[in-house]
């Protein structure tokens, strides 16, 4: 007799696997290597920016108050006394109808306490200008920690480094950056089916894809995916191979096996394991065989073998583990609305997640799925940059209807409670589907 499985929402099975999250530890890379890691401290000012009160253009640094009465029919001239680039310092003290030409980016020099710009200036004799217009006090100047304040937090641990975070990381002299450590997650593909990559096809057989797709998933996600190798469907190999596989990882990842036939032996492993299998169904399509086990504190992701159900448990499930591991406050995918951009008339018994592409039409977003929504089809990947959201117990959706999207190319990612709850206000009608 067939086990039944009983199928539980995808916001109850995310809830469950996130009571294992855990976070991991922080190591240092140079500052050339940080980009797309996860800072492993928080990042902080520690110095104002600009450092030094400094000229925004190419101009002659002067005193506003002697430019009060400076007016088109009453020019006020003014010796130039100096000339500053960036990166020079003039050492005097502007005085009394004195400038000093000075360059974007370098230092007010004292007693001057604004700046006005070449073009604005005629120049009236060997070191002389005539200056027309005022100049307002502080006009031109970019004034000590106007960017940003010692000691402002400016990315919390775990934010994903980003050019942006880069160039703070560069300002404030982390010549080597604290990163989080990045989670070791192991996979292995089962299935007496598989042909390595370089193989020639023959009857029967298919050559595995999963591997490569859930590696490079993983480092997306920011993870270090560890592959150790494709096996036959034989309980006894796989049994050893995910025993022993276990003990040199962060996380197991294993595709394959987890349904219900003769050779699907990962519920058996489990079993054998010891491991506490979280669940084994969830309402949802693709992927609802995606079975999660524990063992001593560490999780196991039972992936489907189905390409498409594959890819989808690793984005809903493995990534929030992996980003939490990496200490991000943002560890699910990012969720927004889109307008369908086409008929989707196919029901949905459990929700949905349906391989989409997002486009800006001038005004708002549009979503089309991409080739066949099936889970066992691999081509609907690679075109797909969101995962449509459509709730289960519906009866299809028409172009033009406002559907939820996950967005699979983001690297900002969401908290855990929108995410939830976006689930929880989905407005699902009741599934008659039981397996
Ligand atoms: N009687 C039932 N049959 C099935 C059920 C069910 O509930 N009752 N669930 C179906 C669903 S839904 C899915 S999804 C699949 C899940 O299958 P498994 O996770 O057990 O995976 P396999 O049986 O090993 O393989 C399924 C499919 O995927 C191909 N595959 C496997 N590994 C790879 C790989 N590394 N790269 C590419 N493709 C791979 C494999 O050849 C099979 O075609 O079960 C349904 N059946
Ligand atoms: O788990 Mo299967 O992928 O639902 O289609
Ligand atoms: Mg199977």
């Amino acid at each position: 007799m067939v086990e039944k499985r009983k199928p539980i929402k995808v916001e109850e099975a995310l809830k469950r696997v996130l009571q294992y999250a855990k976070n991991g530890s922080t190591e240092y890379v140079s500052i050339e290597e940080s980009y797309g890691r996860f800072l492993g401290e928080d990042l902080v000012a520690t110095h104002d920016v600009p450092f030094f009160d400094r000229s925004p253009y190419d101009g002659y640094a002067i005193r506003s108050v002697d430019t009060v009465s400076a007016s088109r029919n009453n020019p006020i001239e003014f010796k130039v006394v100096g000339e500053i680039g960036a990166g020079s310092v003039f050492e005097g003290v502007v005085g009394e109808n004195e400038a000093v030409r000075i360059m974007t980016g370098a230092q007010i020099p004292e007693g001057a306490d604004c700046v006005i710009m070449l073009e604005l200036v005629t120049e009236s004799g060997e070191q002389t200008i005539q200056i027309k217009r005022q100049v307002k006090q502080g006009e031109n100047i970019s004034f000590i920690g106007e960017d940003t304040k010692k000691g402002t937090v400016l990315a919390s641990k775990g934010t994903y480094i980003n050019p942006g975070v880069v160039a703070l990381l560069a300002t404030f002299g982390y010549k080597q950056v604290p990163v989080s450590a990045k989670p070791k997650i192991g996979i292995i593909a089962t299935g007496s089916e598989l042909l390595e990559v370089d193989q020639p096809l023959e009857p029967g057989k298919i050559r595995n894809s999963n591997t490569y797709m859930i590696m490079a998933q993983i480092e997306r996600a920011g993870g270090e995916p560890i592959y150790f190798g494709q096996f036959k469907d034989d309980l006894r190999t796989c049994y050893e191979q995910v025993k022993n596989t276990l003990e040199h990882v962060d996380f197991l990842i294993t595709t394959g096996g987890v349904s219900v036939g003769d050779y699907d032996y990962l519920p058996a492993i489990y079993e054998m394991l010891g491991a506490e299998v979280l669940f084994n169904k969830i309402a949802m399509r693709p992927g609802s065989v995606t079975t999660i086990a524990v063992k001593d504190g560490k999780l196991l992701f039972g992936l489907s073998g189905n390409p498409s159900a594959c890819y989808v448990g690793c984005e809903l499930f493995v990534k929030p583990i992996l980003r939490t591991f990496l200490h991000n406050q943002n560890p699910v995918l990012k969720r927004t609305q889109a307008i369908l951009g086409q008929d989707f008339p196919k029901a949905n018994p459990f929700d949905r997640f349906v391989r989409g592409y997002v486009t800006f039409d001038g005004s708002q977003l549009l979503v089309h799925p991409v080739g066949l929504d099936k889970s066992n089809v691999v081509s609907s990947l690679a075109g797909a940059n969101v995962l449509l959201v459509l709730p289960g117990g519906t009866r299809g959706f028409s172009k033009g209807m406002k559907v939820d999207v996950l967005l699979l190319e983001d690297q900002e990612g969401a908290p855990v409670d929108t995410f939830l709850a976006g689930f929880e206000k989905l407005n699902r009608g009741d599934s008659d589907e039981v397996i």
